[in-house]
């Protein structure tokens, strides 16, 4: 749907997130945009797993997910991170709502493969008139990424793909990926545009890596008609949304052909 904006906030700058941020998405609301929060949590999820003496691991920015990990992300996205964006929302003179994938069944997931990753899910529909309804009322939808199959089982979703699913589901105009980076890097530099073909490059050479992975394989899979570009930006810029003004890597899915006449 036009003037729908989805926006990762990704765990690594969630903390750090200026008032201005909020104040941005807030403001985007009220100009008539619909901006929806796809959060994460990855570093909040790794103090309590290492409080509670729970060992995980991740493989290719996936964290492998047995059912003490599932209880302790669960606790920690829906508990305490997806609570504190709704009231950051709240203090920059926004009116939000907290869900997880398992609230109206907003993320079906089924596993990715369990015997390697345990209870780690991947998107396999949305429930789009929750999050229409909600935006209709003027309210952010703020969405922890635990989803559920159809039997009722939770499974650890990346918030990267859950916030990918969102968007092409709802043919969202903008996907924003923000993160703790400026953007995708190469020998240092910030690229401006990158297309399909130069990722699986960068991921075969392994100048992208870790949680940039997932970032650019769900962006990816969003590449659509009424989503032709996503972007990933940095959490310290203040401005998201504000198209043309925003610095980050644009990821497109070719290269624009020059038309000579
Ligand atoms: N080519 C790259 N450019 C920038 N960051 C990269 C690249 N490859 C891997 N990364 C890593 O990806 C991280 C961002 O992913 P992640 O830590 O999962 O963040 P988030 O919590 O925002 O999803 C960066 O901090 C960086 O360490
Ligand atoms: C399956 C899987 O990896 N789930 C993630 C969910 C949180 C997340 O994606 O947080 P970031 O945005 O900080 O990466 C995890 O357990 O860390």
């Amino acid at each position: 749907m036009k003037d729908i904006v989805v926006i990762k906030c990704g765990g690594s700058t969630i903390a750090e997130l200026s008032t201005e941020f909020f104040k941005s998405v807030v403001n985007m609301q009220q100009s008539g945009k619909h901006p929806i929060i796809v959060h994460g949590g990855g570093p909040a999820i790794n103090q309590l797993l290492q409080k509670l003496d729970i060992k995980s691991e991740f493989v290719d920015g996936l964290r492998k997910t047995t059912e003490d990990v599932l209880d302790t992300a669960e606790m920690v996205l829906c508990g305490k991170v997806n609570k504190q964006v709704v009231t950051s929302l709240y203090q920059a003179g926004g009116q939000a709502v907290g869900l997880s994938g398992c609230d109206g069944k907003l993320l079906e997931v089924r596993p990715i493969n369990e015997g390697m990753l345990g209870y780690v899910g991947e998107p396999i529909s949305v429930n789009t008139s929750l999050l229409t309804s909600l935006m209709d009322l003027q309210m952010i939808p703020v969405i922890a990424p635990i989803g559920m199959n159809n039997e009722g089982v939770h499974y650890n979703v990346n918030a990267d793909s859950a916030a990918a699913a969102i968007a092409k589901e709802l043919e969202a105009e903008q996907l924003v990926f923000v993160t703790d980076v400026d953007g995708i890097l190469k020998d240092g530099k910030c690229l401006d545009k990158v297309t399909a073909e130069e990722i699986e490059a960068y991921i075969a050479d392994g100048t992208i890596y870790g949680g940039m992975i997932p970032k650019v394989k769900a962006a990816l899979l969003t590449l659509t008609d009424s989503l032709q570009s996503v972007m990933i930006m940095n959490g310290k810029s203040t401005n998201v949304g504000k198209n043309g003004s925003v610095q980050g890597t644009t990821i497109i899915k070719t290269k624009m052909k020059q038309f000579v006449s």
